[in-house]
């Protein structure tokens, strides 16, 4: 049996008001006063690897055994590109990418952008549109970048195609990613993952830098 959403009228009180408010920009939009800062000295070289920034990560860890481990290479400015091949684990209907996987793969490149300002970050906001479907063994091709930074906020926005990189768009992002200091992880991270996460040298180094830096 089909059924149907009847609609119902509103109950007493709720109604809208007679004038809307003006539209607000989105919280993902840069503000007026955002500036578009320099790479970072310790930023990969453009056509590089950015690098996983944490081997257990879902996104883009090597050592995760179910994760996208994505691989997101520095352009030449503030922008970051990025691949991910839908595989049949990824499903949401039959045959197609489920959307939570795609936000995933805009969040992890997006994230990515981060490092180019040698900026420890963590999404606060994260907007997607989501335009075509992707049917799995497709390549989501992703490009992403830098759109504006004011203070601990990092503004960005991605598109991802399929069928080429410059295919049509099947989803687009715009992200406000905030920065914090290395207690976020600390205070707040199972203790026994910090532990092994500090116990790591190469990313004990990168999160020493952060804090003499933040
Ligand atoms: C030992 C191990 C080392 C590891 C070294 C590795 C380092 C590199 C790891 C990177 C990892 C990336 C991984 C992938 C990307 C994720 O998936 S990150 C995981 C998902 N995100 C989270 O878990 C974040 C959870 N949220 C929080 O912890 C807190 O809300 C935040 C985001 C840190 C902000 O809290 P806060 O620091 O107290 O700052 P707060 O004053 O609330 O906000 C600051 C500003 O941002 C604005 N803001 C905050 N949230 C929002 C929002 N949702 N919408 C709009 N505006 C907002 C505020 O309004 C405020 O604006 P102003 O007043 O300054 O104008």
């Amino acid at each position: 049996m089909t059924g149907s959403i009847t609609s119902q009228p509103a109950p007493k009180g709720s109604e809208q008001p007679a004038e809307r408010p003006a539209a607000q920009l989105s919280p993902t939009t840069p503000p007026q006063e955002a500036v578009l800062p320099p790479r970072a000295p310790e930023a990969p070289a453009p056509g590089t690897l950015v690098g996983s920034h944490y081997d257990h990560c879902f996104g883009c860890g090597p050592q995760h055994p179910a994760g996208l481990r994505m691989t997101v290479v520095a352009g030449e400015g503030l922008d970051v590109t990025a691949e991910f091949t839908v595989g049949a684990g990824h499903q949401g209907g039959p045959g197609l990418a489920h959307g939570g996987l795609l936000t995933t793969a805009m969040d992890e490149t997006l994230g990515s952008l981060n490092w180019l300002l040698h900026a420890a970050a963590v999404t606060g906001r994260l907007e997607t549109d989501f335009v075509r479907p992707v049917p799995v063994d497709s390549v989501l091709h992703i490009r992403a970048r830098i759109t504006g930074v004011h203070g601990r906020k990092i503004y960005s926005a991605a598109e991802g195609r399929i069928g080429g990189p410059d295919g049509p768009v099947a989803i687009r992002a715009q992200a406000l990613f905030i920065q914090v200091k290395l207690e976020h992880f600390t205070q707040h991270g199972r203790p026994e993952d910090i532990k092994k996460a500090l116990d790591d040298p190469d990313l004990f180094k990168r999160a020493r830098a952060f804090e003499v830096n933040p």
